[in-house]
């Protein structure tokens, strides 16, 4: 029972529905890492345990479905949340689970991730996830954030230069989302720039017009790049409940990337890729221990 007190203190309450990342880098504990260092509330349902680390993934271990669908209960007959993230699904039948239930609590902001496969090649979904997202959670989500590996995945056809970007965003713009970020991470590492695409609806004079933003930036030279896309998605979500429109969450949540990954290059977590640092503002990594401020 609650007391009392007076509860006047608002902060986004932020949800991701994801798989577990043993190893800490990326997935729901990444989601997690993020959001508190951006003020938020975050919370979890849990959708798959993976065993894994910076030299890749091991095992899965899919929740049952009862289990997930009874975790979004939990959380949405108390808490709510003023937006959901939505990562690694692992199967047709947890996309269809997660889309039954945010539907049935009429939910409205959606970032999804649509998480297929892990950088170090790992299949994080087949192409009936594939399948399932399209059909059950493109026509509910907000925003969808692919790779250039997803974003093949999804349209059945390669993308591989930055010239793809605007048609495959288009493309996948027309599968029902509302609005499509294409992530360039992934492009030739060679280049010294990434770019990521943003497109969205809007309303203008009751039509609806079709807006595009290029997020043009330098490519950090680092190997520590575990989570990034975890990372990216989870600050979008929070910048979004945080009240900012979604051009300037988008580019708050590539800066808060960026920052990440300068900070990551000077941590040696694990034998692999490591994970970019999200605490970068609270605990710098560039400066000596000693030196930092308490
Ligand atoms: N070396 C880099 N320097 C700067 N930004 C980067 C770098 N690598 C990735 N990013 C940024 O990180 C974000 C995530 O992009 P990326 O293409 O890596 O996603 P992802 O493949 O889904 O991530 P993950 O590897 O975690 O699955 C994008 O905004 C991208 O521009
Ligand atoms: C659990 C999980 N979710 C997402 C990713 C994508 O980075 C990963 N490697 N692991």
């Amino acid at each position: 029972m609650k007391s009392s007190l007076p509860t006047s203190v608002q902060i986004p309450k932020v949800l991701t529905i994801a798989g577990s990342d043993s190893g800490g880098g990326a997935g729901l504990q990444a989601d997690l890492k993020v959001m508190t260092a951006l003020g938020a509330y975050g919370m979890t349902v849990v959708t798959a345990i993976t065993a894994q680390n910076t030299l890749g993934v091991t095992r899965i271990q899919d929740v049952a479905l009862d289990i997930v669908e009874a975790q979004i209960d939990a959380i949405f007959d108390d808490i709510g949340a003023d937006i959901v993230k939505i990562g690694m699904l692992a199967s047709p039948e947890i996309v269809r689970t997660v889309a039954t239930s945010l539907l049935r609590h009429g939910v409205e902001k959606i970032v999804l991730d649509p998480v297929l496969r892990a950088t170090s090649g790992a299949s994080l979904g087949g192409d009936d996830t594939a399948a399932a997202m399209i059909a059950e959670l493109f026509p509910l989500a907000s925003l969808i954030t692919p790779n250039l590996d997803e974003a093949s995945l999804l349209l059945g056809r390669d993308i591989s230069s930055a010239g793809d970007f605007k048609q495959a965003a288009q493309d996948l713009l027309d599968m029902g989302p509302q609005a499509v970020l294409i992530k360039g991470g992934h492009l030739d590492s060679t280049h010294t720039q990434i770019t990521d695409l943003l497109m969205w609806r809007s309303v203008e004079d009751d039509l609806e017009v079709i807006q595009v933003k290029e997020f043009r930036h330098d490519r950090i030279k680092t190997e520590n790049t575990h989570g990034t896309g975890c990372t990216l998605a989870s600050a979008i979500a929070t910048y979004l409940a945080d009240g900012h429109d979604l051009m300037h969450a988008v580019g708050k949540a590539i800066s808060f990337v960026e920052a990440g990954l300068v900070a990551g290059q000077f941590l040696s977590i694990g034998e692999g890729p490591g994970p970019l640092w999200p605490m970068h503002d609270f605990y710098p990594t560039s400066l000596p221990v000693e030196n930092q401020s308490s």
